[in-house]
């Protein structure tokens, strides 16, 4: 029988776990705080999912050698810029064979690296058994089994769909991919697109400014994919397209969250004082644009998007500046 660990107790890894126990697969899942881990122990995890009773077939612990024992599938959920030091402590406990997924949707900073690789160069993991998961996957929707679809993408399609078939309970249905760099950056991108759509909501703006900055967004995402060798398909799949939509879209999206309270008027400072969980795209989009920057790809609307979170200016201006840069090809 496949087993598997979770490392990272929040709400995406929580309601992961509980689409592969629910899928058969049982899982041990790794949390930092004692109280968490015995939360979960008891069926439930309060601060990220309440109200939601995890399936039987999830246990918790906070040893990392104890979580991973045994493991076919290590599970990676915590925020992709502790993503290096965690694996740090973790490289040990995790089994030679194992393959080992990535749910984070972030790039890092400084070095610009995708999840991917800072699992292969920290983890000391060979590429051909590291698997991202990506798409439209709102960890609530999920964890109250709505029906969604993800893609799963590995170098080696064997091990994306064995992962894939461990993750397969009636509400969830993954898609495998051989397209890791497309899949990863598809997650990562989106959620600096949902805050520059977050900030035109905060700024009373309607459905055409909305759908122009995704559109826009996704010309972004696939110019920027395509150059780093990404497959284009991938910009119009779930991993692209669809997770776009869901992020921009829903209120529940914590990225799109934090951009309304940008555009409603609150400083970055103030929101991320009342931001409770992780928001990649505040941090990744400043390793984006420099990932951008570095591969000489045009990124108008992320560009903006750093200068609002990290120089200061307001949703406002940067908006201003978006309508008045040259007219272009809409190709280009
Ligand atoms: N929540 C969602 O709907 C989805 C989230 N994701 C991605 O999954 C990744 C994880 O996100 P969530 O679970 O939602 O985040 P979260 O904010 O709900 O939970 C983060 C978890 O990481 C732990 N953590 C924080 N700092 C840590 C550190 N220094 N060392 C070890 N653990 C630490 C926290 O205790 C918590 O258990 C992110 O990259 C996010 O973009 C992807 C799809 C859906
Ligand atoms: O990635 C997500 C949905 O697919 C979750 O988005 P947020 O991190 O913005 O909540």
């Amino acid at each position: 029988m496949t087993r598997a660990a979770v490392f990272g107790t929040g709400s995406w890894g929580t309601a992961y776990a509980a689409v592969l126990a629910d899928g058969g697969t049982p899982v041990t899942m790794w949390g930092r705080r004692q109280a968490m881990v015995d939360q979960i122990n008891a069926g439930s995890n309060e601060d990220y999912l309440p109200g939601i009773r995890l399936p039987e077939g999830i246990r918790a612990t906070t040893d990392p050698v104890e979580a991973a024992a045994d493991a076919d599938i290590v599970v990676l959920a915590v925020p992709s810029q502790t993503l290096r030091a965690n694996l740090a402590e973790w490289a040990h406990a995790l089994p030679r064979r194992a393959a080992i997924v990535s749910l984070m949707k972030g790039v890092e900073l400084g070095t610009t690296k995708r999840m991917s690789e800072v699992i292969a160069e920290a983890g000391g993991i060979e590429p051909g058994r590291i698997v991202v998961v990506s798409g439209p996957n709102l960890a609530k929707e999920i964890a109250q089994k709505q029906p969604a679809a993800s893609v799963i993408a590995c170098i080696d399609e064997r091990i994306a769909e064995m992962v894939a078939e461990a993750s397969n309970p009636p509400y969830f249905r993954p898609y495998t991919s051989g397209d890791v760099i497309g899949v990863e950056l598809g997650g990562a991108v989106k959620n600096v697109i949902a805050l520059a759509v977050g900030m035109a909501e905060g700024l009373g703006m309607g459905d055409n400014s909305k759908a122009s900055i995704i559109t826009r967004g996704l010309a972004e995402t696939s110019r920027l994919g395509m150059k780093l060798g990404a497959d284009p398909v991938t910009f119009s799949g779930l991993a692209g397209v669809g997770d776009l939509i869901a992020t921009c879209m829903s209120p529940l999206s914590r990225n799109r969250t934090f951009g309304l309270n940008l555009g409603k008027g609150m400083t970055v400072d103030e929101v991320v004082a009342v931001t409770r969980q992780t928001a990649e795209g505040v941090k990744s989009c400043e390793s984006i644009l420099q990932l951008a920057h570095d591969h000489g790809v045009s990124v108008p609307i992320i560009e903006q998007v750093a200068a609002v979170v990290h120089d200061g200016r307001s949703p406002k201006e940067v908006v201003g500046a978006l309508m008045l840069r040259a007219l272009k090809n809409e190709a280009e």
